[in-house]
C-alpha cells in the first residue's frame, strides 16, 4: 500500500538550497551551549592534524630503520624517540576522539531538549484550527523527528569540517609528490558519491511521503497498548483488528524501504569498487616508483598511507555531504514549522480590556464554517449574553453549541459577522487577556495524569502553589470530599498512567474539572456539559453552589440535561445553524415550541 499522491522528489537544486539552513542550525547549536561548541571545534581542529602527523612519523621510522640496517648501526636512540612520539600521538588521538564524542553527545542531548521545548512553545501559539488539520500534524511530526535526527547531523557536520582540514594536510603532502594522483583519486570516488547522493534523496522522499502512515502507526501503537483503551481493546477484542492494520501499513513501508535499501546496497558496492580500483592503481604506481628507486621505502609507506587516508577522508566527506544535505532538507521542515503563524492573533494595538464588563457579549450576524468543511455551522446568528446573565444553550448533537464557545473564546474567528464585548469587536482586544477573563470547562476537558492539585490548578496554572486557593476551589466544586479520601490528599497522582496513581470515576473527574472553574475569578464562566457524569444529588448540589458563587457574573451553560438547563435565566435553542427560540424556561414551555417538545420528551423518558 503506497501513499496515493506521490510527492515531488527533492531536486539537486532543492538539496543545495537546503544547505542554507546549516548556518541558522549552527547558530542554534552555539546558542545551546557556546563553550561546549567552541571546545568541540577546537578539539576537532587539533584532531584533524593527527593523521598527517602519524603518517609522517611512520615514514621517518621506516627510513630510520632502513638507514640503521644499511649502516649496520646499533644507535637506535632516534628511532626509539620517533616510536615514542608516535605512541604519544596515538594516545592523544584516542583522548581527543573520546572528548569530541562526549561533547557531541552532550551538545546533542542539550540541543534535542532545547528544540523539543521550542516546538512545544511554538505549537502553543498556533491556532486550534491548525491542530485540527492533518497536514499540520504531518509538519509537527517532521519537526519532532528532527529533535533526535539533528544530533547526528551535528556530529556529521563537525566531522566534515575536521575531515576537510585533514585532507588539506594530506593533500599538501601528496601534491608535492604527484598532483595528478589526487585527480585520479577524486575521479575514482566520484561515482560512489553520486550514487549516495541519489539514494539519499530517494530515502528522504520516501520518508516524507510516508509521514501520514508513520503517524498512523504511532496512533495504532498507542491505541493498542495504552491503559486508557485497554478495557475496550480487550472486551471488543480489538487487538487483532489493530495489529492487522499495523501489519498492513508497516509492511507497506517496509517493502518500499527494502526495495530502496537493496538498490542502494547493489549500486553502492559497484560504485565503491570503482573507487577501490582507482586507489590500487595509484598504489601500484607508487610501488613501481619505489622499486625504480625514485622514492624511499619510508616515502612509499607515507604516500600509500596518505593515499588510503585521503581516499577514506574524501569518501567520508562526499558521502557525508549527501547525508548532511539530506539532514538540511529535514532542517527545512524544522524551520518551516517555526514559520507557521497563527491567524487568530492579537491586534498590534489592542484595546484595553474592560476592568468590569458593562454590557456583555453580542453575536452580530455571525456565520461560521470550519476550514475545509463543506457546510457552515451557523448562518447569520444574533443573540446577546448580558452582564450578570446565566444563559443556557440547547440544541441537538452537532447543532454547534461547542462551536459557539470556541467563537466566544476566539479559538476560532467568525467567517462572517462579529462578536462584540461592550460594543467592541473581540478581535480588537488582546487575545491572551480575553481568554484570561473567561473560565471554560469543556466537555472533553483535559485529564492530567498528575497530582489532584495540578489538575485543579489547570483553571489558573500560575497559582498552582497557592494551596488555599486550590482547596477553596475544590470545596466549591464538591471535589474536596473526594480529595480527603486520597492517601496523599491534594498530592495524590490521578489516573493509572504513573505508579501510585489513582483512577477516578467519570463523575469524580468531573468534580475535579469543575473545581478549575473556581480557580479563576472570571466574569464569564462557560460550562460545556458540566454535569453529564454527575449523579442527581451531586448535580443539584453543584448548581446550588454555582448559583451562589456566580451571582452577578455571566455564565453560559451547555447541557442536554434539562434539569441543568432550567436553572438558567434565559435559554436559547439552536437548530440548523439558526436561533430558533429564546426565553426563560417558563416562557419557552408556554410557547410549546421545540424546547417544550424536547423537555417533555426527556421528562417522559424518566417516567
Ligand atoms: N474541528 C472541526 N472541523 C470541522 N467540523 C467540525 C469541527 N468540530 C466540529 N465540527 C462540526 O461542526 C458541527 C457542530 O459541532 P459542535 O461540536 O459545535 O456541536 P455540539 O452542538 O456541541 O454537539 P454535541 O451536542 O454533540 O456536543 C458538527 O457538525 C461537527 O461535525
Amino acid at each position: 500500500m503506497a501513499p496515493k499522491n506521490k510527492l515531488p522528489q527533492p531536486t539537486l537544486k532543492d538539496r543545495f538550497a537546503a544547505l542554507k539552513y546549516l548556518p541558522p542550525f549552527f547558530k542554534e547549536i552555539w546558542n545551546t551551549h557556546p563553550w561546549m561548541t567552541a571546545g568541540n571545534g577546537l578539539l576537532r581542529l587539533v584532531r584533524s592534524a593527527i593523521p598527517f602527523g602519524t603518517l609522517y612519523l611512520g615514514k621517518l621510522i621506516i627510513d630510520e630503520v632502513v638507514r640503521l640496517i644499511n649502516a649496520h648501526s646499533t644507535d637506535t636512540s632516534w628511532l626509539l624517540w620517533l616510536i615514542g612520539l608516535e605512541l604519544g600521538l596515538a594516545v592523544l588521538s584516542d583522548g581527543l576522539n573520546r572528548a569530541t564524542s562526549l561533547l557531541d553527545a552532550l551538545l546533542g542531548d542539550l540541543h534535542a531538549n532545547r528544540s523539543s521545548i521550542q516546538i512545544m512553545e511554538h505549537a502553543a501559539t498556533l491556532d486550534l484550527a491548525q491542530f485540527e488539520d492533518p497536514v499540520f500534524y504531518d509538519k509537527l511530526e517532521r519537526a519532532r523527528q528532527q529533535t533526535v535526527g539533528r544530533t547526528a547531523l551535528l556530529a556529521q557536520t563537525l566531522a566534515q569540517f575536521q575531515d576537510i582540514i585533514t585532507i588539506g594536510f594530506l593533500g599538501a603532502g601528496l601534491v608535492v609528490f604527484s598532483p595528478w594522483l589526487i585527480l585520479i583519486l577524486v575521479l575514482s570516488i566520484l561515482p560512489a558519491f553520486l550514487g549516495e547522493f541519489y539514494f539519499n534523496a530517494e530515502s528522504y522522499a520516501l520518508s516524507y511521503q510516508w509521514t501520514p502512515q508513520r503517524r498512523e502507526l504511532d496512533y495504532l501503537r498507542y491505541v493498542g497498548a495504552s491503559n486508557v483503551n485497554a478495557k475496550e481493546v480487550k472486551l471488543f477484542n480489538l487487538s487483532k483488528f489493530l495489529t492487522d492494520r499495523f501489519r498492513e501499513v508497516s509492511s507497506g513501508y517496509y517493502q518500499q524501504n527494502k526495495k530502496l535499501a537493496m538498490r542502494r546496497a547493489f549500486w553502492g558496492a559497484l560504485l565503491t569498487a570503482v573507487g577501490t580500483a582507482g586507489y590500487y592503481g595509484a598504489y601500484g604506481y607508487i610501488g613501481l616508483e619505489t622499486v625504480k628507486g625514485s622514492i624511499t621505502l619510508g616515502s612509499l609507506t607515507f604516500l600509500a598511507g596518505s593515499f588510503r587516508q585521503l581516499k577514506s577522508s574524501l569518501e567520508g566527506i562526499l558521502n557525508r555531504f549527501t547525508s548532511i544535505s539530506q539532514g538540511a532538507l529535514y532542517l527545512k521542515d524544522f524551520f518551516n514549522f517555526f514559520h507557521l503563524q497563527p491567524e487568530v492573533a492579537s491586534p498590534l494595538h489592542p484595546r484595553p480590556f474592560p476592568t468590569v464588563i458593562q454590557e456583555g457579549f453580542v453575536f452580530e450576524n455571525v456565520s461560521f464554517r470550519y476550514p475545509n468543511a463543506s457546510k457552515g455551522v451557523f448562518q447569520d446568528l444574533n443573540f446577546t449574553l448580558k452582564k450578570g446573565e446565566k444563559l443556557a444553550i440547547v440544541g441537538e448533537n452537532g447543532a454547534g453549541k461547542t462551536t459557539l464557545v470556541k467563537l466566544l473564546t476566539r479559538l476560532y474567528d467568525p467567517t462572517e459577522g462579529r462578536i462584540l464585548l461592550d460594543g467592541v469587536d473581540l478581535r480588537e482586544y488582546d487575545l491572551g487577556e480575553l481568554q484570561r477573563h473567561i473560565g471554560v470547562i469543556f466537555q472533553d476537558y483535559i485529564r492530567l495524569m498528575m497530582t489532584a492539585q495540578a489538575n485543579i490548578a489547570v483553571g489558573d496554572i500560575e497559582h498552582i502553589h497557592e494551596l488555599p486557593r486550590v482547596q477553596t476551589a475544590a470545596e466549591r466544586s464538591l471535589a474536596a470530599s473526594l480529595i480527603q479520601k486520597f492517601p496523599n490528599g491534594l498530592q495524590q497522582v490521578l489516573g493509572r498512567h504513573f505508579s501510585g496513581g489513582t483512577e477516578l470515576s467519570g463523575g469524580e473527574w468531573q468534580k475535579i474539572a469543575l473545581a478549575r472553574a473556581y480557580m479563576r475569578d472570571s466574569e464569564l464562566l462557560i460550562l460545556d456539559e458540566p454535569t453529564a457524569a454527575l449523579d442527581a444529588r451531586a448535580e443539584y448540589e453543584v448548581f446550588q453552589r454555582f448559583a451562589e458563587l456566580t451571582r452577578g457574573k455571566m455564565a453560559l451553560l451547555i447541557s442536554h440535561r434539562f434539569s441543568t438547563v432550567r436553572m438558567a435565566d434565559r435559554i436559547i435553542v439552536i437548530e440548523n445553524g439558526e436561533l430558533l427560540e429564546s426565553g426563560s424556561h417558563e416562557t419557552l414551555m408556554a410557547q410549546k415550541g421545540r424546547y417544550a417538545e424536547l423537555f417533555q420528551l426527556q421528562a417522559r423518558g424518566y417516567n
